[in-house]
């Protein structure tokens, strides 16, 4: 695959929340995942489930030349190593990791889509994703994130 770029957003809402984005930079780091570039923390009410507590979230600008399922158990592990256990699909967790884009890849397989199916709507991921790539374009919805940023709903609840 050869080394190639790409955004991953982090999130945490349960414990001590900046202790759990910090410790999965370094996890990130420690499993040959190149953290290049970290967007500003953001304090963002949940959605999807809105009875759980407020989020921190991020995203980091990243490279690796791990084939795109290698990287993604590798997230897996990491939030599984900071606690990360999977009450309920929406439930409140210790962390969170989702890839956002790699390289120009696009995989629609049932345990990983790529890009993200969910960019487009989450203010969330958009906010920290166009603090590092405004112009990035999706590839599929040929919208850049600065575009999609000004779209998208919900951006009071992102601080
Ligand atoms: N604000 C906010 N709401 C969320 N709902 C879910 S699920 N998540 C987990 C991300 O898939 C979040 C999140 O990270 N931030």
């Amino acid at each position: 695959m050869g080394k190639q770029e790409g955004f991953i957003a982090l999130g945490s809402n349960l414990g001590d929340r900046e202790l759990y984005l910090a410790g999965a930079i370094r996890s990130l780091e420690e499993k040959g995942i190149r953290v290049l570039e970290q967007s500003p923390v953001y304090e963002t009410k949940a959605v999807g489930y809105l009875d759980q507590p407020d989020f921190l979230n991020m995203v980091v600008r990243f490279e690796s030349e791990l084939p795109v399922q290698e990287l993604l158990n590798k997230l897996l592990a990491i939030e599984a190593k900071h606690g990360r256990i999977r009450k309920t699909k929406w439930g409140p967790r210790t962390l969170d990791l989702d890839l956002l884009f790699y390289g120009k890849l696009i995989l629609d397989d049932p345990k990983l889509t790529v890009p993200h199916p969910r960019i487009q709507e989450r203010a969330f991921v958009l906010m920290p994703l166009q603090d590092l790539a405004p112009d990035l374009l999706h590839p599929l919805l040929g919208l850049t994130v600065k575009k999609m940023a000004e779209q998208v709903p919900g951006k009071e609840g992102v601080r």
